[in-house]
């Protein structure tokens, strides 16, 4: 081998070696899946500790009354005024037993003894029953308003999730807010209840610590003291769980992922023709099998703090009652004192408890709650902010050296693409798979903005439109077209319809077709639609599509246009499509209108082709053009007329 051969040989060696080296260190697949985006919600639950949670409750409690308030303002007001007077009760109760005790253990008959301690006593017990009127009020407005303020949660949610850009849905990121804000509306209905348990300890208290401070001012910090250790157990607890949920929101994701696959009907039947039931469902246990091994931890770790917890609550404890019996054995209080301090620091023991335990479970639900609300504040980081500009419908969309890269990809899937096309102009693209034709339908229609270049309606940018403004003057039938489970009449006008009634709804079935599929429909118009909801009636797929058609012709009837037809006859028969087709001339005259198709013999009639490869134009002409000019689109068209079977000629050859 000469020396510049080795030299080369070397050269080749050391690449290969780099090439694996960074092979090694770039994350398999299954670790790409698993690397969650979480990574600042799992920094904000490990700085979870008892002084942040004290510093984060009042803002919750703010939170959750807030929410409780614009869900219904009346119950809220009665549950803070149920909640206050029960309070007050509660330490007149407190205090009531002290008079009780006293009156009772002087000396003197029993029954003067007795008409003594009658006030404190009717005091005492007219409390305890308000209290359990109250508590049973409390109970019952809380009951009403958690499952509301969860339902207005979610429906923020919604609100907000639909006001993102389509592009978020190509950001994993996104997808993993998501999933945060969605849970963190599901525990929004227990905020509530958290608030109101620790308003109710609060309340009992100050209540207690009142009276106990009346007794003797050594009992109340003695007594918080002793609550120490439980409240730090509490919040440890609470992080761990809360980062076991963390650690295992993938695999959750995972879990929900195949059982929709296993179950949901439009793989059903590869479910069991393909039986890949069994393999499905061993990934199903594996994800589980990952859950259960990091909650098992969790639980053991949360035991074993609360179990330390508990011990030292006990030394604690026992300390309080160390203090009380040296404060009683010295005179320093009485013993009708001491018999209140008695009643006082349980209930104190109990607030508190009910603070830490019910603070530790709101500050979790806080952590949730905050990924909800940080989703409503920038739907996710997406949220739609475009221009104010309200267009008209277009004369002339021109798309002006446009690069489009998808979110993460390595090359971009359209690459500086220039195209203008006019109304009363039917353009046809034409391309292989994945040369990028419905991304740039997604761009004309303003659904994607370029990473580069610009899409103008009319000579605005489709940046400075409003999004939704524009929308309105689209009509399209995307390739996975949606199959809504509503009426037949609603699956054409989509809750838009018409002054006219029926009547264009039933024009723009009878230019697709779906006119027959409504005649042979067991309401007509009024019947439900997809099987699988409420005994709707099912359609075939080629059904299914005329109604899609229908859809967007009758969108584009009510306002003329952008008309994108993306495969709009991928599952129809040949009269069907002939009838589409024969249509779609009148119906461009005054529409702009952009088709794809991979049937060639359509394209016919097109006003214009465009052809495309690796994300840019590479033909542009008329059928007679190009089925004749030597290039991609004629190799297609050849290759379509080809079956490698004797017959008919291709057109090369013609
Ligand atoms: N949501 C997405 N995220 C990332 N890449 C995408 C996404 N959608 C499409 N792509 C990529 O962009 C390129 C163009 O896709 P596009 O769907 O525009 O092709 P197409 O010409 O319509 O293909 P087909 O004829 O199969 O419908 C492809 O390489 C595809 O992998």
């Amino acid at each position: 081998m000469s020396e510049q051969n080795v030299k080369q040989q070397t050269r080749q060696d050391r690449h290969q070696d780099q090439e694996q080296d960074q092979d090694q260190d770039r994350p398999t697949e299954e670790e790409l899946r698993f690397a969650g985006a979480s990574d600042h919600r799992k920094a904000a639950g490990r700085s979870m500790s008892a002084l942040a949670m004290l510093r984060r409750l009042p803002q919750l409690i703010r939170r959750a009354l807030a929410l409780a308030w614009r869900v219904d303002r009346g119950s809220t007001a009665l549950l803070l005024a149920c909640q206050a007077v029960s309070g007050v009760l509660g330490a007149l109760a407190l205090y009531a037993t002290t008079g009780t005790i006293a009156a009772l253990i002087t000396a003197g008959p029993v029954v003067g003894r007795l008409h003594q301690a009658a006030p404190s006593l009717l005091l005492l017990t007219g409390s305890s029953g308000v209290r359990a009127l109250l508590g049973a009020v409390i109970a019952g407005l809380s009951e009403r308003l958690s499952p509301r303020i969860g339902r207005e949660a979610e429906m923020e949610l919604l609100t907000v999730a639909t006001a993102a850009e389509l592009a978020a849905y190509d950001n994993p990121g996104y997808n993993d807010r998501w999933d945060a804000a969605d849970r963190g509306a599901d525990t929004a209905k227990e905020l509530l209840g958290d608030a109101q348990n620790i308003l109710a300890a609060a309340v009992s208290l100050a209540a207690a610590a009142g009276v106990l401070t009346a007794l003797h001012p050594l009992l109340l910090p003695f007594l918080l003291l002793a609550s120490l250790p439980q409240g730090v157990a509490a919040v440890r607890s609470a992080r761990i769980h809360y980062l076991a949920m963390l650690d295992t929101t993938e695999d959750r994701r995972v879990l929900g992922m195949l059982r929709w696959y296993l179950v949901d009907k439009n793989t059903a039947d590869q479910v069991r023709s393909d039986t890949v039931a069994e393999h499905l469902l061993d990934k199903y246990r594996q994800a589980g099998a990952r859950i259960d091994r990091t909650t098992d931890r969790a639980s053991w770790q949360s035991a074993r703090v609360t179990l330390l917890g508990s011990t030292a609550a006990g030394f604690a404890t026992a300390l309080v009652w160390t203090v009380l019996l040296v404060l009683l054995a010295k005179g320093l209080v009485g013993v009708a004192s001491a018999g209140t301090a008695v009643f006082a620091l349980r209930t104190a023991a109990n607030g508190l408890q009910g603070m830490v335990s019910h603070g530790a479970r709101l500050y979790r639900v806080g952590l949730y709650l905050d990924d909800w609300a940080a989703f409503l504040d920038e739907a996710g980081g997406h949220r739609i902010e475009r221009g104010r500009t309200l267009p008209e419908p277009p004369e002339v969309v021109e798309v002006r050296d446009v690069t489009y890269t998808y979110q993460d990809a390595d090359a971009p899937a359209l690459d500086r693409v220039s195209l203008t096309v006019r109304r009363g102009e039917i353009v046809a693209l034409i391309g292989e798979n994945g040369s990028g034709k419905s991304t740039l339908l997604k761009l004309v229609s303003a659904l994607y903005l370029p990473t580069r270049g610009t899409v103008s309606w009319d000579g605005l940018p489709t940046g400075e439109l409003d999004a939704h403004a524009a929308w309105r003057y689209t009509a399209r039938v995307p390739q996975e077209f949606a199959r809504w489970p509503l009426t037949a009449r609603e699956n054409v006008h989509l809750g838009q319809p018409s002054a006219d009634g029926d009547t264009a709804v039933l024009a723009a079935t009878a230019l697709c077709g779906a006119d027959e599929v409504v005649a042979g429909l067991r309401s007509g118009l009024d019947t439900l639609l997809a099987r699988q909801w409420w005994g709707g009636q099912e359609l075939s797929a080629g059904q299914w599509q005329r109604f899609a058609v229908a859809r967007s012709f009758f969108r584009s009837t009510r306002n003329p246009g952008l008309l994108i037809l993306d495969e709009p006859t991928s599952a129809l028969d040949p009269r069907a499509e002939h009838r589409i087709f024969k249509n779609l001339r009148a119906l461009a005259r005054d529409r702009a209108v952009l088709l794809v198709t991979h049937n060639l013999s359509n394209v016919v009639v097109a006003d214009r082709i465009v052809v495309m490869a690796g994300g840019r134009i590479v033909q542009q002409g008329s059928w007679a053009e190009l089925s004749v000019r030597p290039g991609l689109f004629r190799e297609l068209l050849d290759l379509q007329r080809d079956r490698g079977v004797p017959g008919p000629r291709t057109a090369t050859a013609s």
